[in-house]
């Protein structure tokens, strides 16, 4: 790991209206970290996620990025331009529902060959080993290559979707709920592969769920949102074991043993 942050957060506040979104949130992701951003319902993770990702502006506070030269820049101050491409090469996002992250008209290796070519790939064979290795990374038979991905199941196209987003070997990669919506064996499985991929790429991540069970599993580190401000965080075992604040104590006894 380095010794610098990757993202750094700093009082990052979003409003709807008179209504809350999130307030007031700051903290470093690391290199190779995972965090995971927890709560019930309505307590501010996408609104967090998609500020963080850019898809949402903040109405406050400062987002520094480590690009790859090392330097810190603003993510605010960026221009749409800059922002969009640092979203297709360093950055991912997947979405709960594939269909948010997928072209589903498009065979699933051009869904992961366009990717490439937004780096500047251009070589058409290469597009398609390069795209044919990551299928069968994330266990989808090479032999549906030319397959759109709607002819897939909601787990293949989960893992679709993980390929189309780390084929350009992204330093950062928000997750909101990947493993939300699946089948509970196809989730144990999702998330092993997700584990592995991240461990083996040493990938920073920033995981909304509201499964706390996915927090454990695959997060070093868990900030709790309650009515959009960030209550209590800590590294995962340490919240879930030993939680400090009432409402993470109720939250834990709910869901845990539920
Ligand atoms: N587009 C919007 N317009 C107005 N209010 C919004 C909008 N999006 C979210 N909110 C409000 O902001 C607060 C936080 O919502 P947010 O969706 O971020 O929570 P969440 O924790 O992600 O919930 P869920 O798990 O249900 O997705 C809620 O009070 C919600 O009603």
């Amino acid at each position: 790991m380095s010794d610098l942050p990757l993202l750094k957060v700093m009082s990052l506040s979003k409003f709807y209206g008179g209504r809350i979104g999130c307030a007031n949130v700051s903290f470093d992701l690391w290199p190779g970290e995972v965090l995971a951003i927890v709560g019930e319902s309505g307590s501010g993770k996408t609104t967090l996620l998609n500020c963080l990702s850019t898809r949402l502006m903040a109405d406050s506070g400062i987002i520094q990025y480590q690009m790859r030269d090392g330097a810190y820049r603003d993510i605010g101050r960026m221009s749409e331009a800059e922002r969009r491409f640092l979203m297709r090469t360093d950055w991912g996002f997947v979405h709960q529902n594939p269909a948010d992250g997928l072209r589903m008209a498009v065979s699933a290796g051009a869904n992961v060959g366009e990717r490439l070519m937004a780096v500047g790939a251009r070589h058409y064979g290469q597009i398609r080993e390069t795209a044919s290795d990551w299928l069968e990374r994330v266990e989808i038979a090479v032999d549906r290559i030319d397959d759109q991905p709607r002819a897939f199941s909601g787990g293949m196209r989960q893992r679709l979707q993980i390929a189309r987003n780390l084929v350009t070997s992204p330093r950062l990669v928000f997750m909101d709920e990947p493993t939300g919506g699946l089948d509970v064996s196809v989730q144990a499985r999702l998330l092993d592969l997700l584990r592995g991929l991240v461990q083996d790429l040493g990938l920073s991540v920033i995981i909304v769920t509201h499964d706390l069970a996915v927090a454990r599993l695959i997060s070093h580190r868990m900030m709790v949102m309650k009515d959009g401000h960030v209550i209590e965080q800590g590294l995962t075992d340490r919240v879930l074991d030993d939680p400090h604040e009432p409402y993470t104590q109720l939250l834990v006894s709910s869901i845990l043993q539920a």
